[in-house]
């Protein structure tokens, strides 16, 4: 299949464009496709004419999205809409990555399935949530996949949350982590594979993929991180005010796989048991 690629340069679309050996890949760096150059994304899309196109691309600075919402609406939103309205007419598979995130507040300590119903409270959230509404209002062939927490790929990228975590406490005797927010931790390589899966099997609408994790706060997984380093750092419960946050950020961006089980296709595994994957792989300095 010809697959196109955005956001190439990111921490999941750099895996995506190695990982789907087998297919034609089209993959494109924000230098290469600026999603808000709607002119650029025409003749793109004209060219290549893909049977897929996985959208990874996205402003994912939460923090900033909220002093500069205009900057989340135009690559989120308007980025999106470029895309799906270059689609329309054409019988394209369009894969829109969403996060957890957009699920908001409502619940406490249980984890949001596709049921519920999405109540986002940051502006970032906010803009996933009408990118999602984009795609389902115009096309009829897409997947949202709702993700969260994601790490893997290479340890330079800005979003590598457990090589930044290994670099801080690499030079620290103590370090401090969120025993509030909870999670799902997600391997990028897990989240292609289940991409994949349901691309072949021809599944489309909304799903939520994670890795399975219950009830994990941030402290919980630094503390994993730290463990599997086997460095000798301390990791303990952040006091209040810590990570003070300009986005109000749900504090429980937790969910499962419910339409993935009910359809008998998850193939996401347990968290820890990726992590643990990918941590090998940063010590043997293969990433
Ligand atoms: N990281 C996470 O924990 C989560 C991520 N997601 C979603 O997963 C997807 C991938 O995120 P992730 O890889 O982690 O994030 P990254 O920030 O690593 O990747 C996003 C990529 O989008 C590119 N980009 C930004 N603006 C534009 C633009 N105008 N045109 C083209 N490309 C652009 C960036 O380019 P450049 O490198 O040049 O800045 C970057 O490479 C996103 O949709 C994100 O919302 C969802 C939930 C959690
Ligand atoms: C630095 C640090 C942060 N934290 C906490 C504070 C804060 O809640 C959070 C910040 O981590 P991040 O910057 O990865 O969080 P954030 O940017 O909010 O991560 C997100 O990415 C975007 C794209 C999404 O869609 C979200 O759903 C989420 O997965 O982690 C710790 O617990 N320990 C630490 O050492």
């Amino acid at each position: 299949m010809r697959i196109l690629i955005t956001g190439a340069n990111g921490m999941l679309g750099s895996v995506l464009s190695k990982k789907l050996k087998g297919h034609e890949v089209f993959a494109y760096s924000r230098a290469e496709l600026d999603i808000t150059n709607r002119v650029e994304i025409k003749h793109t899309l004209k060219d290549i004419d893909p049977q897929v196109i996985i959208h990874a691309a996205a402003y994912t600075n939460v923090e900033q999205s909220e002093v500069d919402p205009d900057k989340a609406y135009l690559v989120n939103v308007i980025g999106t809409q470029n895309l799906v309205d270059a689609c329309v007419g054409n019988n394209v598979l369009f894969v829109y990555i969403s996060s957890t995130g957009i699920y908001g507040t409502k619940k406490v300590n249980s984890p949001y399935n596709e049921f519920d119903e999405a109540l986002p409270t940051t502006i970032h959230h906010k803009s996933k949530l009408e990118a999602e509404k984009v795609v389902i209002n115009h096309l009829n062939k897409f997947l949202i996949i709702r993700t969260g927490w994601l790490f893997g790929g290479s340890i330079q990228k800005e979003k590598n949350f457990v090589f930044k975590r290994y670099l801080e406490a690499s030079s620290k005797k103590k370090i401090y982590s969120d025993p509030n927010q909870i999670g799902n931790p997600t391997y990028v390589e897990d989240l292609v594979d289940q991409i994949n899966l349901l691309i072949d099997k021809q599944h489309y609408g909304i799903f939520n993929c994670v890795n399975n994790a219950v009830n994990v706060t941030r402290l919980d997984y630094v503390q994993k991180i730290i463990s599997l380093f086997e460095l000798d750092c301390q990791v303990e419960a952040a006091p209040k005010g810590i990570f003070k946050r300009v986005a109000p950020v749900s504090s429980n961006e937790s969910a499962e796989n419910k339409k993935l089980d009910f359809l008998g296709v998850n193939i996401m595994g347990d968290w820890q048991e990726s992590l643990q994957r990918y941590v090998k792989l940063v010590r043997s300095k293969e990433v």
